[in-house]
């Protein structure tokens, strides 16, 4: 596979939508695994903001404000990448709040772009091939945030707390918006499972929710197998799995919901498949505890799994 993406000569645009924090990084990094990082580049659209953070204080504009970033510089700049072309890409500096100089950027076959608004606008959603929209609810995401800026870079709890507040709102009008567009949808919240008292650490336990659209072509045939004979051996951990059919904003979709943790032993085999097809030998999925898989885990594998399946249509029409 990446032989093959490499001679295609296009690159395929993979975009992750969500706020600050979401766990967008987290969860693509299961298709950089898989691909391998020489065939896959990213960038944030941080980059493509058309306000520093005094310019934002200045004016009373969040940078989830739509006017606060230069969405056709960027569409124009994901039409270059895509032939294969160098870019002069814009440099956000979040340590100061400031722009640097433009440094040149060429993507390699793959180009995960992660932002707050890449499926915004007509012209970005006709640069992208596969649109995916994070979406944690309010409680997950203010932990994670509260966890990442507190803990990792120490800013005060009450700054964090107030910025949370302050951008709810555009978050609402120009960020949450884009699920309709997307192709896929990642809700997370936090387990309906209680915690089993043997746990002496619970984990980060979600019960997480992957919407997608329903495919005009069924997939092709690969070994979805989840192994329930390991049940009875499982030392411990807690899931459930659901499934169902649904209307998404006038869409088709598909909706799996997968809760708490799952046995290694229990993916192992769609893993093993797509890490066949990909020429991959690390693990796609994040994994807790060493033999569990998270429910999030378990979305990176699906999303994974969706992602090859368009990426060899793609090479197919190349
Ligand atoms: N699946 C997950 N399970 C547990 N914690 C998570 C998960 N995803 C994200 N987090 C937590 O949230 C933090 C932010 O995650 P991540 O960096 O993936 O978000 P992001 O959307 O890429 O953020 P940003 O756009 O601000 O760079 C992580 O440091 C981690 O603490
Ligand atoms: O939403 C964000 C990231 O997606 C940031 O808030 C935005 O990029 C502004 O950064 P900073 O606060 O460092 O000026």
């Amino acid at each position: 596979m990446a032989e093959r993406l490499k001679g295609s000569g296009r690159v395929f645009v993979v975009a992750v939508a969500g706020d600050s924090g979401s766990g967008k990084t987290t969860l693509s990094r299961g298709i950089r695994r898989l691909l391998g990082e020489e065939a896959v580049s990213t960038f944030s659209m941080d980059d493509y903001h058309s306000l520093d953070r005094e310019e934002r204080r200045v004016r009373g504009m969040t940078p989830l404000n739509p006017e606060a970033n230069r969405l056709d510089l960027l569409a124009e700049h994901l039409r270059s990448l895509r032939l294969g072309e160098t870019i002069a890409k814009p440099v956000y500096d979040h340590s100061v709040g400031e722009f640097r100089e433009p440094v040149p950027f060429r993507s390699g076959p793959v180009l995960i772009l992660e932002g707050l608004h890449p499926l915004y606008t007509q012209k970005l959603r006709r640069e992208v091939d596969f649109g995916i929209f994070v979406d944690p609810s309010r409680a997950v995401k203010r932990r994670w945030k509260i966890r990442r800026d507190c803990g990792d870079r120490g800013y005060q709890r009450d700054l964090v707390m107030a910025e949370i507040l302050a951008r709810e709102p555009d978050y609402k009008l120009y960020v949450d918006v884009q699920k309709v567009y997307a192709e896929a949808v990642v809700k997370i919240d936090d387990t309906r499972l209680g915690a089993p008292s043997f746990l002496e650490d619970p984990g980060e336990r979600y019960s997480v929710r992957l919407i997608q659209e329903v495919l005009e072509a069924g997939p092709s045939a690969v070994d979805l197998k989840i192994d329930l004979s390991a049940l009875f051996s499982l030392p411990d951990g807690e899931f459930s799995i659901s499934f169902q059919r649904d209307d998404y904003y006038g869409k088709r979709v598909s909706v799996l919901t997968v809760d708490g943790e799952l046995h290694r032993s229990m993916v192992e085999g769609v893993e093993a498949k797509l890490k066949s097809l990909a020429g991959s030998t690390a693990p796609i999925c994040d994994r807790a505890g060493g033999d569990r898989v998270t429910s999030t885990g378990m979305a990176q594998l699906l999303l994974s799994w969706r992602l090859l399946e368009k990426l060899q249509l793609h090479l197919d029409k190349a």
